[in-house]
């Protein structure tokens, strides 16, 4: 016999049609787990609990960190093969990373959802499910740590996106590729993932880790980097252009927005490739010497749970500095 604990925390895997037309969370994990029970089959038994019930746009730091609680608490049980996550696709690249960064051991949390409601005759959300059942009880995913499985594949949460709106082959890793796939109840793993330091969930505190991203665009000035500072950020993650260039403008405020200890993360708007310090007038060399750090090939959304995540635990900026590199792909 295997043993999953199923986590809902809402999503569109969760949400049905109400009577005043808006499509919302509504279902409990019980619910979710009796449309695969025939699926995972008698060998598996099945532990559900309700974390949350919003739509993933609704997430907090404060959230995840409650979902990786959760999560840790059920992988500490003896018994526990794995934990499965049902989650909203907006934001499940952030919490699966956050997951992945909070939650330590050799059993897997796998994260899945849907992209239609679970009242939509066609729902992948059965399916998903299934798998993710699948993933977090197979013995090959010993090891894998936090994965998403959705629409067959499986992908590490590490530069997992959401790469469509609708589709429901919704997610990729543009930058790594998948792990391997699942076909009718069997995993097929083809890579594994590197192991990284593991940050202590017990000693982070969201309300000092406030970071906000900042677009960059043509003629963009300092404007809404300060307002994020003046609002309490302790980081900033720069939605560069290219290979992370803004304008001068920028760059000066880096530079003083650095100087008084604010920590900033250079990142791009490309789907693909790392950020390099190449150019300067306002370029990525400028940025680079104006302070700011660079987030190989991690995009906007994750460069900022993993600087939040840093700053949530650490009081010392010049920790978070060093650390921070090493929760990115290079
Ligand atoms: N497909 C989904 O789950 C999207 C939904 N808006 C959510 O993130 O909760």
């Amino acid at each position: 016999m295997r043993t999953v604990a199923v986590l809902a925390t809402g999503g569109t895997i969760a949400t049905r049609r109400g009577e005043d037309g808006t499509v919302v969370a509504r279902a409990a994990a019980e619910e979710l787990v009796a449309t695969v029970r025939e699926r995972t089959g008698a060998d598996v038994d099945v532990l559900v609990e309700d974390v949350l019930r919003v739509g993933s746009y609704r997430m907090t730091l404060e959230r995840m960190a409650q979902v990786a609680g959760r999560a840790a608490a059920h992988l500490r049980a003896p018994g526990t093969d794995g934990v499965v996550v049902t989650h909203g696709t907006d934001t499940l690249e952030e919490t699966a990373f956050f997951v992945d960064l909070f939650v330590e051991g050799e059993r897997p949390v796998v994260l899945t959802g849907a992209q239609r409601p679970a009242d939509a005759p066609d729902s992948d959300g059965p399916r998903n499910l299934a798998d993710a059942i699948t993933v977090a009880t197979s013995p090959e995913a010993s090891g894998l740590g936090t994965v998403v499985v959705f629409d067959g594949e499986v992908l590490p949460a590490r530069g997992v996106r959401k790469v469509h709106t609708v589709a429901s082959s919704a997610f990729a890793a543009p930058d790594g590729g998948s792990l391997g796939w699942v076909r009718e109840g069997r995993v097929h793993l083809a890579s594994r993932r590197e192991h990284r330091p593991h940050l202590d969930l017990g000693a982070f505190d969201a309300a000092r880790a406030r970071v906000d991203v900042v677009a960059c665009y043509p003629g963009v000035d300092a404007t809404a980097l300060r307002a994020f500072a003046a609002a309490g950020a302790r980081g900033l993650v720069l939605e560069a252009t290219g290979a992370g260039n803004a304008t001068p403008e920028i760059c000066d405020a880096v530079a003083e927005l650095s100087a008084a200890g604010l920590v900033v993360v250079l990142s791009t708007r490309v789907p693909e490739g790392p950020v390099a310090a190449i150019y300067g007038d306002g370029g990525g060399a400028d940025l680079l010497d104006a302070g700011a750090l660079l987030s190989g090939r991690t995009r906007p959304p994750q460069a900022r749970i993993a600087l939040a995540a840093l700053l949530g635990v650490h009081d010392d900026v010049a920790a978070v500095r060093e650390t921070f590199p090493r929760l990115c792909s290079a």
